[in-house]
């Protein structure tokens, strides 16, 4: 019987040569048999993490803790940490069994029948009539298994999963999360895995821990942290359709409290925490799941007016985008989740090379084509950020004004049509300037 191990880190800060911070005093505590999903955006340090606890990377400072005992002078084998990376990594000249049962024949102790162990890996793994192929006769989601199969074949005390499904198509991706997630609560081995993408965190996860620029922001289990969140950054990575981020301000008359979103207002419950905020600027994130389109008229409660701009029809519903005039969030803040906060290409391209320049094609090139026109001079806020997007599932910043609402098929509205959506007040979330939350 394998012991089953906590994980903590405690302060744990990694600061490459180049200054990079990529890892800035972390500190997470992983129960024993927990399956926690490290969560964010590339650059945001999340392998960096998992490096320093499998003990392949050194920290810069602070403390890897397993079960209780500071490891940070352990190597990665005696801190019986097992790893799986995305590109499977498997020898193509082995066969699966041997791929499976080389750790056991590599590592000196192991007493056992490596048959039978190898046999009873490939059965939880459910790829037992596999064993006799070579890797490159195995289809992607048999090639992970397998590289998963030989990362438990040791019984390891921690299980570290670097994006092992990322290089899955989507179909596959949805199977193996599940079957991943179900394996380590069988196993009840302690599970740090590595994600960028959302879906895997919350489907997958126990509990989420959320990082950008290697701070953590929030965790918490997967529901609290996509409903409840933190900070700004954390509502907006965490939303399919992308959360809609639009500028605001608060002002409070007497007992009448509104979010003044520049074409329209929102009126809402007066709070304490509200009337602190009097007059400030504040960012207004609310997902399509807190709009519902209603009859002009008919709400009671607040709303957001608009004319469709776009219907994009998925069959069951369709995602509407609504001109409503609100601006969101400005593109120079939603650089601030690029690991480059430098310019962007396009003013690049607009402003540096001359005509004629060599890097000048090579740049407008890299341009995403039909991007929208930087924001004016006269954005009425400089504050909030779009976080980076996977581009397999999302596409660029919206044009001027837009907010995303479902509407369930089949009646759909029309290019050009003007549409009323009720917003429910109860998700509708809040953040400073500072980028933190403010309760309703
Ligand atoms: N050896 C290194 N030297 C310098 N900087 C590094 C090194 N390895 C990583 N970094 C930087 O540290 C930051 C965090 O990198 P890390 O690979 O941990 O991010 P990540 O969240 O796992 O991203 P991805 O999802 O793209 O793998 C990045 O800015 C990266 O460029």
């Amino acid at each position: 019987m394998v012991p089953v191990v906590a994980i903590a880190t405690d302060r744990l800060t990694k600061v490459f040569p180049d200054g990079t911070v990529a890892v800035d005093e972390v500190s997470i505590d992983v129960a024993s048999g927990e399956f926690l999903v490290l969560l964010g955006p590339t650059g945001c340090g999340k392998s960096t993490m998992l490096r320093l606890v499998a003990g392949l990377e050194r920290e810069t400072s602070g403390h890897v803790l397993i079960d209780g005992r500071v490891v940070d002078d352990l190597t990665a084998r005696e801190r019986r940490v097992a790893m799986v990376f995305q590109d499977y990594a498997l020898y193509p000249h082995l066969t699966v069994a041997q791929n499976i049962a080389f750790p056991l024949r590599v590592a000196h102790g192991f007493t056992g029948d490596v048959n039978a162990r190898v046999a009873e890996v490939a059965e939880h793994l459910g790829i037992r009539r596999l064993v006799h192929r070579l890797p490159g006769h195995l289809s992607g989601g048999e090639r992970q298994r397998v590289a998963m199969a030989r990362a438990i074949v040791r019984k390891p005390q921690v299980f570290l999963l670097d994006e092992p499904l990322s290089n899955l198509d989507a179909g596959l991706r949805a199977e193996l999360r599940t079957d991943v997630a179900a394996l380590a609560r069988r196993l009840g081995v302690t599970t740090l895995y590595v994600t960028h993408d959302q879906t895997e965190a919350l489907t997958m996860a126990d509990r989420v821990a959320v990082l950008r620029r290697g701070v953590l922001q929030q965790i918490g289990p997967p529901a609290e942290v996509y409903s409840d969140p933190a900070t700004l950054f954390v509502a907006a990575f965490l939303g399919t359709p992308r959360t809609n981020l639009l500028q605001g301000a608060i002002y409070v008359e007497g007992d009448r409290t509104v979010i003044d979103v520049g074409s329209q207002v929102l009126e809402v419950p007066p709070s304490d925490a509200l009337a602190e905020h009097h007059n400030d600027r504040v960012t207004v994130a609310v997902r399509a799941d807190a709009l519902r389109p209603v009859p002009d008229g008919a709400s009671s409660g607040p709303v957001l007016r608009g004319s469709v701009r776009i219907v994009e029809n998925l069959g069951h519903e369709a995602l509407v985008h609504l001109d409503t005039g609100i601006v969101p969030t400005s593109p120079a803040e939603s650089r601030l989740e690029l690991p480059d906060t430098g310019q962007h290409l396009a003013d690049v391209v607009a402003e540096e090379p001359p005509t004629g320049h060599p890097f000048r094609h090579t740049l407008a090139r890299m341009i995403p084509h039909g991007r929208p026109a930087a924001q004016p001079a006269t954005a009425r806020t400089q504050y909030g950020f779009y976080p980076v997007y996977d581009p397999e599932v999302t596409d660029e910043p919206p044009p001027l004004g837009d907010v995303v609402v479902r509407v369930p098929a089949p009646v759909l509205p029309r290019r050009g049509e003007s549409m009323t959506v009720a917003v429910d007040l109860a998700k509708l979330l809040l953040f400073d300037r500072a980028g933190d939350r403010i309760r309703l």
